[in-house]
């Protein structure tokens, strides 16, 4: 049975004024450590010295004092929120309390005032129950508002209690519910107070591998990745700082609604991106077709793209003349096809591989131009009798010679456009955007991998945008392509031995320090060698790992955080892999409600690829979001889409049944406005969400702007119009889905984006039909 809401008992005045005075010694610890890090960071930011040592101090400094400035603001709302109270002979009687962060007293020893939630110690607080207390007696819930303590909810855990727990095993009911009926802002929350076992499972699971988090819709996946990649970052901070988290959503929307939930838990070494911002330098603003989509995120395209770099890759036809300073060269078909095949051999990317090629050819260049020198001066210089101790080698020009030639050869313009003609240097966007908007290079590349449909569908006109989709495919060709860094490796080894030189005469100076003071001690040199210690001055540069991953196309993650996992394409995966070798992976999400066509509707099948069957698989089974009553009749629809699946069991219900009612279609605009006041007046300034089919988003957005106050700027709006594709992962406390026939017809999966739409609501659902209805929401109440 789920829940329902009943008021908690903020009555208990003498426990709210202890836990009051106990709360105010905290924030005041705050305040403090507050201020000494304000300190530091002037102290750093003023400190004076010259030279790079210094420098790298200062930057080093100025990072941890502003991170850890910016920690402790963060935790200011919701500081402590838990207190654990111990069973009599359980080692520690003294009660903890659990918080945003780790609060010691460095006059006590440094006895813990606060405790991290993610620290061990903690775990109780999320795990123990009645039956299973974990040498609890008492968990306390603490609410707060600013720096003030309104309510405490306590639970006794011991046996007799065990018999009358709910089935769910809910842990803090209370907090829960009152956390749950909240209303939404439009921004995601963190669930620090309140996290539930089988979420803190998840959170705490080990580092390493493949763990693939399936839970359908509501059951907190999005809230339990963002917690985990705080968790991970806190227990693993030594392996993850370097490396940072990539944590990937399915658009810019959903980047936003979920955007606050680390820097509230003080984490923000965290990259948040889409897959189509994983280019860095490249900004993916267009939209393809969902056919174009789909075939872009096929497998297949991997072997589209090789043929399509290979068929750059050209020979002449028969012989090509090339003119220098008014004399004709010639590359015949032969010469260039054994160059070509010489340099595709080595199994180098194209741009690296060119380098033998044209150096090949260069040579058969050089070789024309010597032979017809020595003719030349053959031609007219008179036999001269060799002298005794000279003998003919018939070699006119020495190696020298040759070389100048062949230099002056490799600079000549007419000469370089030949070679670049032959086997161009390229990047991805140069050979993709050829690749899209030419119908030969295209038949190419695709033939025997796409039919003559897939390929029209492909095709695009020059100078259309870059889509999310072309993301994977350029960074596909960008290993393809590879880059000839010939010259900035010579650059940056002359770099590395200009730093580690420094870093000996740094070393040298300390040692010799040693030597004065203390001959007895460790040398520095024998825990640091010049490497480490240049390497260390590198790290210590101010940018975080998430900032210089976002810079990096090649960057590999410490771990990658996918949420919506089940919407990725092939191709997607392939990016994805590519940036975390060590294969330390979250994978949420939830087969039910794929939309895309290119997504998947198996777990198995994404991953075997890439790690086999070496993944672990987590479920989650309760629904915080959506009261029952949605639920009984999302249920229904998910029945149709998969029989085999038993829809997530709701937390609580509210006594609203979702409604429905009938509006003709040329109607809907005009009846939008009302049906939407009368949704904001029943959540009493929560958010209402009108999710329709792509061709009625125009017409209801114009309709509706201005609706509850909102403005075409804002983050958070309280009224949003929304196609389902853009509605997933977020929730509203109101939803209205209009034309759910037309929303089914137009999704290539069927009822999917229905069920999507009809689990977003936290509180009210409406549908509003506007042709045939449906079978399966025939359960809804009829309305007006
Ligand atoms: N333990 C919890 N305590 C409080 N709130 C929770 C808890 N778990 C989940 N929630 C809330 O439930 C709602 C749904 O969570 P979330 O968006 O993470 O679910 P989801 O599984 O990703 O859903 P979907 O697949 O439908 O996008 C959010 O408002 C979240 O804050």
């Amino acid at each position: 049975m789920p829940l329902s809401v009943s008021p908690s008992d903020d009555g208990k005045s003498a426990d709210i004024a202890a836990e009051q005075e106990y709360l105010s010694l905290l924030y005041a610890k705050l305040d403090t450590e507050r201020d000494l890090a304000s300190r530091r960071l002037t102290e750093a930011l003023r400190s004076a010295g010259s030279g790079p040592q210094a420098q790298a101090e200062r930057e080093a400094a100025t990072a941890t004092h502003s991170d850890r400035l910016a920690q402790l603001s963060s935790v200011e709302q919701g500081l402590c929120f838990g207190r654990l109270d111990f069973a009599e002979g359980h080692d520690g009687d003294s009660p903890i309390y659990i918080g945003r962060l780790g609060l010691f007293d460095e006059d006590d020893d440094y006895q813990p005032l606060l405790i991290d939630w993610r620290a061990p110690v903690s775990r109780p607080f999320y795990l123990a129950t009645a039956a299973s207390p974990d040498g609890v007696r008492r968990r306390r819930h603490i609410r707060t508002l600013t720096r003030r303590v309104v309510g405490v909810d306590d639970e006794i855990l011991d046996l007799g209690s065990a018999e009358s727990s709910d089935h769910l095993g809910l842990a803090g009911e209370a907090a829960l519910l009152a956390a749950l009926e909240k209303r939404r802002t439009g921004a995601m929350s963190d669930i620090v107070a309140t996290i539930q076992a089988e979420q803190d499972r998840i959170i705490r699971a080990d580092l390493g591998g493949v763990m693939v988090v399936q839970g359908g819709p509501g059951t907190g996946k999005t809230a339990v990745a963002l917690h985990r990649a705080a968790y991970l970052l806190y227990t693993y901070r030594r392996q993850l700082d370097t490396r940072g988290v990539l944590v990937v959503g399915p658009n810019s929307t959903f980047l936003r609604y979920i955007g606050q939930v680390l820097p509230s838990l003080g984490e923000t070494g965290v990259l948040l991106s889409t897959v189509g911002e994983l280019f860095p330098g490249l900004a993916a603003t267009g939209t393809d077709s969902p056919e174009a989509a789909e075939v872009k995120g096929r497998l297949t395209m991997v072997d589209v793209l090789t043929q399509a770099v290979r068929d750059r890759q050209t020979v002449p036809e028969d012989v090509l003349e090339i003119e220098v300073e008014g004399e004709t060269f010639t590359l015949d078909r032969a010469t260039c096809a054994r160059a070509r095949e010489r340099a595709r051999s080595t199994l180098k990317p194209h741009n690296v591989a060119r380098r033998g090629f044209v150096d090949e050819l260069l040579d058969a260049l050089a070789a024309q131009s010597a032979q017809r020198l020595e003719s030349v001066v053959l031609d007219n210089v008179p036999d001269i009798p060799l002298a005794e101790d000279e003998t003919d080698d018939g070699e006119l020009l020495d190696a020298r010679d040759l070389a100048t030639i062949r230099q002056e050869l490799a600079e000549d313009p007419a000469v370089l456009a030949a070679l670049h003609g032959l086997w161009p240097k390229l990047t991805p966007q140069e050979l993709l955007a050829d690749l899209l908007t030419s119908p030969d290079r295209l038949d190419s590349a695709a033939s025997g991998h796409l039919t003559d449909d897939e390929r029209d569908v492909l095709l695009r006109l020059p100078g259309s945008l870059w889509t999310p989709a072309d993301v994977p495919l350029l960074d596909e060709l960008a290993e393809q392509l590879g880059e000839d860094d010939t010259e900035a490796r010579a650059r940056r080894a002359r770099r590395e031995r200009e730093e580690k030189a420094y870093a000996e005469g740094v070393l040298d100076i300390l040692e010799q320090d040693e030597e004065i003071f203390d001959e007895e001690r460790i040398r520095v040199s024998d825990v640091l060698d010049a490497e480490l210690l240049a390497e260390r001055q590198d790290a210590a540069s101010v940018l975080t790992a998430a900032q210089r991953a976002a810079q990096d196309r090649t960057w590999t993650f410490g771990h990658v955080i996918v949420d919506e996992a089940q919407e990725l394409s092939a191709m997607d995966w392939r990016i994805l892999m590519r940036r975390c070798p060590s294969r330390s992976m979250t994978i949420v999400g939830d087969v039910s409600q794929t939309g895309s066509p290119a997504g998947t509707s198996s777990w198995a099948d994404v991953l075997t690829p890439y790690v086999a069957d070496r993944w672990r698989l987590r479920e989650l089974t309760v629904n915080y979001r959506t009261p029952a009553e949605i639920m009984n009749l999302a249920a229904g629809v998910l029945a149709e889409i998969a029989p085999e699946l038993r829809a997530p069991t709701s937390v609580r219900e509210t006594g609203t049944e979702p409604w429905q009612r009938e509006v003709a279609r040329d109607a809907v605009a005009g009846e939008a406005r009302s049906i939407v006041d009368h949704e904001l007046a029943e959540v009493e300034g929560g958010t209402v969400a009108v999710l329709v089919p792509a061709d009625l988003e125009g017409p209801l957005s114009a309709e509706l702007a201005g609706a509850g106050g909102t403005t075409a700027e804002d983050d958070n709006p309280r009224v949003s119009v929304l196609t389902v594709d853009r509605a997933k992962g977020l929730e509203f406390d109101a939803v209205v889905v209009v034309a759910p026939d037309e929303v089914v017809a137009e999704s290539r999966r069927g009822l999917n984006d229905l069920y999507v739409a009809l689990t977003r609501a936290t509180k009210r659902l409406g549908i509003v039909h506007t042709g045939p209805r449906i079978p399966a929401l025939s359960g809804a109440q009829s309305a007006r």
